[in-house]
């Protein structure tokens, strides 16, 4: 199931009526998503549903329980004939950081989990794992905002990240979902390098019946340019620029990331609109060095983490959160999560579905 916000022109009566509620994006959230959501909604954007019986969500659900079985494994064994102890705490806090949350987001999550099993007067391990879920899912909150789609036109979604991170399979999953919402795509095949990259796109372009510009050999920022200008003179509802993978080592590489939205904005001065980092949930901690660099080479605006459904371990959302509460433009959203290498495998971002995945 996939989730998404197609915004129109104000001018439009909205269909409150039909619409989610609105609510702020750190509340707690429990409209079940019925199907993906392409009608007009309210000015302010609504959180992406959550908790449901669907048996489709209940599918990904399941593969991502499967993907992170081995740090819910950990995490559950530590609750096995426990004490509700300082030896409990110490085990959790070895299992945390396997799970790769880093020091400061565990340090955090154990001190709330401490409160909540006074406050509530916790006494079983099974209780206690209860609220680590919640500290979690408190933890994880505000990385789940909705991608917005239509307050321009075209939106124009740039999207970066790591060799082999997935950002193409994730376009592709991507562009199959807003086309089958009626959004028309354009893409711009930015990684000018890799012949076979530019070959993905346009299958994934030709499958899902949508657009590409695409240069053999071309500069990236002038394929870009070009895709904006083609997105905004066909009317087209979103342009994805899908760049070539890099390290954010590669200095010359993110100067060239650089010049690429600086030449998206040249074409439509208010683009682009999002700009998004994939990242292969796989790395560990090194994700989050991702995110920090990206997101001081480009300014964020998203996320998307793939191969949850590998041997992730998943706790470096938490990590990504803690980061992001310190952040001056706030935390990073994750608009999406990857389960699969199928078109279908791209979920919309929950994060108390997350914590018990991973807490198992
Ligand atoms: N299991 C699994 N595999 C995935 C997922 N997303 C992507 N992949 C696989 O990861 C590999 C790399 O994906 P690409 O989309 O080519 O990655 P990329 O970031 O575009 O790669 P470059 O263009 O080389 O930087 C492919 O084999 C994909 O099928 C996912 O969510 N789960």
């Amino acid at each position: 199931m996939f989730s998404f916000f197609k915004k129109k022109a104000p001018a439009a009566t909205p269909a409150v009526a039909d619409a989610p509620v609105a609510a702020p994006p750190s509340a707690p959230v429990a409209t079940p998503v019925a199907a993906p959501v392409v009608a007009q909604v309210p000015a302010v954007p609504a959180p992406v549903a959550t908790r449901t019986t669907d048996p489709e969500r209940e599918g990904w659900m399941n593969r991502l329980k499967t993907g992170l079985k081995k740090t819910g494994g950990g995490i559950q064994a530590v609750f096995v004939n426990a004490q509700i102890d300082d030896a409990l705490y110490e085990e959790l806090e070895d299992a945390l950081l396997m799970a790769d949350t880093g020091i400061p987001a565990t340090t955090h999550i154990l001190q709330d989990l401490k409160d909540r099993v006074w406050r509530t007067s916790a006494t079983t391990p099974a209780a206690v794992r209860a609220q680590l879920v919640e500290s979690v899912a408190e933890v994880l909150r505000p990385l789940q905002r909705p991608l917005e789609v239509g307050r321009h036109t075209p939106t124009v979604i740039m999207v970066a990240g790591v060799n082999g991170a997935g950002k193409t399979t994730s376009i592709g999953k991507l562009t199959k979902h807003l086309a089958n919402s009626n959004c028309s795509v354009l893409l711009a095949a930015a990684d000018t390098f890799r012949a076979a990259a530019r070959e993905q796109l346009a299958v994934w372009a030709d499958r899902n019946l949508v657009e590409i510009v695409s240069q053999e050999g071309g500069d990236p920022g002038a394929v870009s340019f070009d895709a904006v200008n083609a997105g905004r003179a066909r009317g087209k509802d979103v342009v994805l620029v899908d760049t070539a993978g890099r390290l954010p080592t590669q200095l010359h590489l993110m100067d060239e990331l650089k010049k690429i939205k600086r030449v998206v904005t040249k074409a439509d001065g208010t683009a682009p609109h999002e700009v998004v980092l994939v990242i292969d949930g796989n790395t560990g901690q090194n994700a989050l060095s991702q995110v920090q660099a990206f997101d001081e080479a480009l300014g964020l605006t998203g996320l998307v983490v793939t191969k949850l459904d590998g041997t992730a371990k998943g706790g470096v959302l938490c990590a990504i959160a803690r980061w992001g509460a310190q952040r001056k433009g706030g935390p990073v959203p994750v608009y999406f999560i990857g389960v699969g290498e199928k078109l279908e495998d791209l979920e919309t971002f929950d994060a108390h579905e997350f914590a018990q995945a991973l807490i198992g």
